[in-house]
């Protein structure tokens, strides 16, 4: 039958070690058998169905997302299950909740910016869950600019409290996941003020909601703000709306780490940067990076075997048709997200090293990384979900009108997903801050300050300015030294042409504004190249398999010399590369994508993913398309009956007047 044939036969093709590439995706066996081992708990528990989430009403869905949680939350703790593998049975729950922002950024923020006294008296309630917490920071009028937040938090020497308020209709709370109608408390950010004098902004713990009956406390407007994008998708999270009338909170609600306040009213500053602030971000937008990979590998899979049991034309001499995933078309818009999947997963893996190193460095007193760490947060963060939102959608296309049905699991994927361009920092506002902080580098050059980390290849400025792209033949653009210098010299030269324009302005914030649209491509640059140069280095290290090491060659060569293809424009004009040289690109990248074809499916089987978690019938494991769909259609509550209700009311009256009509 067509479709268990088409999959089976293809991963008799396969010509690596598909076992062994499972581990190289999970990070090692360890992780790769607890991540199997959970995904098949949460697939065979009746509580974690999705199916039916994308056709219930919004009070429905989110009823059944708490019940979910709920249950989650129940089977952790009787299974007593670790820390690791709580988040990885959440993560394949797959539904958005508020649990997200308990763990992921209220506890963080806890962690993060509490001093060991704060620590001590919250986090044993948030791990207990005897309290929930969001994380609010962006208000009505205030998301990106996080200095322009307006809600205060004014001390009161008389009671030893911070008074908190929103002084206007924009510094309402707006937005905070798990805010609307569950959490009992909140990380609220708002502008410490003390004897008139406003000191920035900071975080405070403030209670929101009564332990006893859940109501808001006095002096609290609390609720949601309504429906998002898409059915089902984001819909199932509270995301609130909070405004303060003059809420009192003990001052040692204040998170202390970076400056406290004294009995006295007195601000005593810590000896870490004030930016640790910020440090919840940095920590999340960390975790995006590696999420990135499993959105976008989900998509692909999806796309990737549909495509291998879809055919279409071209009639063979068996009489059947020819798979799309043999047309060269749908080879070159697939193939170079399979990689960046990959690509993705490697970078996430680094990162979350270059994040732990950051936080060891800090505990040390050592903060000399963290503005790197900062930048490549930031800028891989927006690198990654930009290219992730864009390639759920292009999976979308690639499964033609199949795609866009709701029972392909695309268009809930992509509308939970895209939200990532925007939440933890709009895309293009963080990657102006890389941008600032490759023109400091640059504008350091020849100080004596050598550039360290992701920007060390800017301290050989003089070679990358001159160099010459050596490759003569396709098969030149194979190697990885050839690759990394054309990233590196394309990145190196639009940061000093950048650099060379702002020079120009009298005013650098002037000139950084009229300049943004290209200081934004130079972030773009910088941030391939760390992409592409972590691919290349997760090559060099031992990777066992039959096969495994080469199949990831192909990928590695495959993304570098799409974004090159992509970019053409930059390698160019930049004179990196010659035109004769991209056509040898583009020949490279044909070849390459004939190499990958046989192991496709293989490839995408090595993310291990369980038809629950994939909740696609196009992309089922099994490739058994038709028959499902036809099946599930008939689920469709408009199926319900045969005649729909309304006909009396609104399709009988116009066939009658038609009648009616055609008699005249
Ligand atoms: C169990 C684990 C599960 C984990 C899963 C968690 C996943 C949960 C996902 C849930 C989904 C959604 C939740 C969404 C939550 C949110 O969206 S929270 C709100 C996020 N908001 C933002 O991201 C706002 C973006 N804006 C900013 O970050 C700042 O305002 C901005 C950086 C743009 C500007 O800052 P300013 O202070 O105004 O200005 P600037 O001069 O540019 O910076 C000063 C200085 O500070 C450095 N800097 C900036 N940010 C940071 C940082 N984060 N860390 C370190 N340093 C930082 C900057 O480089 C400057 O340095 P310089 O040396 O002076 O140049
Ligand atoms: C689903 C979702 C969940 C969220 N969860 C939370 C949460 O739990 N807690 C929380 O505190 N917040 C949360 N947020 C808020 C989120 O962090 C902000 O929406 C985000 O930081 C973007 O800020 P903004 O909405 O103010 O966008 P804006 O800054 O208003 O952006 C609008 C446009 O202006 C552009 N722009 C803005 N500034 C500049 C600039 N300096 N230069 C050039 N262009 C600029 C942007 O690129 C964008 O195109 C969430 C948001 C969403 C969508």
């Amino acid at each position: 039958m067509a479709g268990f044939d088409d999959l089976a036969s293809e991963r008799s093709k396969a010509q690596f070690d598909v076992e062994e590439m499972k581990v190289i995706w999970a990070g090692s066996r360890h992780t790769l058998e607890v991540s199997d081992r959970i995904s098949r708990l949460v697939a065979n528990d009746p509580v974690f169905r999705k199916d039916t989430r994308t056709m219930l009403s919004r009070k429905d869905l989110f009823k059944n997302t708490l019940r979910k949680a709920a249950h989650a939350w129940k089977r952790i703790i009787e299974l007593r299950l670790s820390e690791e593998e709580a988040a990885e049975l959440r993560f394949y729950v797959d539904e958005p909740a508020f649990m997200d922002l308990h763990w992921g950024m209220f506890i963080p923020t806890i962690k993060g910016q509490g001093t060991e006294e704060q620590q001590q008296k919250w986090l044993p309630l948030a791990y207990k869950m005897k309290i929930i917490g969001c994380y609010a920071q962006t208000e009505l009028g205030h998301g990106s600019n996080v200095q322009g937040l307006e809600t205060t938090a004014t001390f009161d020497p008389q009671t030893d409290e911070f008074i908190i308020h929103s002084p206007t209709l924009t510094s309402s709370k707006w937005w905070p996941g798990g805010l609307g109608k569950v959490s009992t408390h909140a990380v609220v950010y708002g502008r410490l003020i003390i004897d008139s004098k406003d000191y920035g902004v900071n975080g405070f713990i403030v209670q929101l909601r009564s332990l006893d009956d859940h109501l808001p406390l006095p002096g609290i407007t609390i609720g949601d703000i309504g429906m998002k994008f898409g059915s089902g998708a984001y819909n199932t999270m509270d995301n609130g709306v909070l405004r303060f009338d003059h809420v009192r909170i003990p001052r040692d609600q204040m998170l202390m780490r970076v400056s406290q306040v004294t009995r006295e009213g007195k601000l005593v500053q810590s000896n870490v940067p004030w930016q640790l602030v910020y440090g919840t971000m940095v920590y999340v937008r960390q975790k995006i990076v590696s999420d990135a990979s499993c959105a976008l590998s989900r998509a692909v899979c999806i796309a990737t075997r549909y495509s291998a049991v879809r055919r279409q034309f071209g009639l063979q001499s068996n009489g059947i048709e020819t798979q799309v995933i043999d047309y060269k078309t749908q080879q070159s818009r697939l193939f170079p997200l399979l990689a960046s999947a990959y690509a993705f997963r490697f970078v996430g893996e680094w990162l979350k090293w270059l994040y732990m190193d950051v936080n060891q460095r800090l505990q040390a007193s050592d903060f000399s990384t963290l503005p790197e760490a900062h930048a490549c947060t930031a800028g891989l963060k927006s690198l990654t979900t930009s290219a992730t939102a864009d390639g759920i959608e292009e999976c979308r296309k690639l499964c033609g009108g199949h795609g866009y049905l709701c029972s392909s699991g695309l268009p809930e994927l992509f509308a939970v997903y895209i939200p990532a361009c925007t939440y933890e920092g709009d895309n293009i506002v963080l990657l102006l801050q890389v941008a600032r902080f490759l023109i400091k580098t640059v504008s350091q050059l020849g100080s004596g300050k050598e550039p360290v980390g992701t920007t060390v290849y800017m301290g050989r400025v003089e070679q990358l300015m001159q160099c010459h792209c050596a490759v003569q033949k396709a098969e030149d653009w194979l190697k990885p030294s050839v690759i990394l210098e054309a990233f590196e010299a394309r990145s190196m030269r639009m940061s000093v042409a950048s650099a060379q324009n702002l020079a120009k302005f009298d005013n650098q914030e002037e000139g950084f504004l009229e300049l943004s649209a290209d200081l934004v491509q130079a972030a773009v640059a910088h941030c391939q190249l760390i992409v592409v140069s972590k691919f290349i280095e997760k090559l060099q290290q031992d990777i066992p398999g039959k096969g495994v090491k080469g199949q990831l060659e192909a990928l590695c060569n495959i993304y570098a010399l799409f974004i090159l293809h992509k970019h053409l424009g930059d390698f160019l004009s930049t004179g990196c590369i010659t035109p004769k040289q991209a056509s040898l690109a583009n020949a490279q990248l044909r070849s390459l994508y004939s190499q990958v074809r046989p192991n496709a499916i293989a490839l995408v089987d090595a993310f291990n993913y369980t038809d629950h978690y994939l909740s696609s019938v196009l992309g089922r494991y099994d490739g058994n398309v038709y028959p499902k769909l036809y099946e599930e259609a008939w689920k469709d509550p408009l199926n319900d009956s045969v005649v729909p209700d309304g006909y009396q009311e609104y399709i009988q009256p116009i066939l009658k007047q038609q009648l009616r009509n055609a008699r005249l």
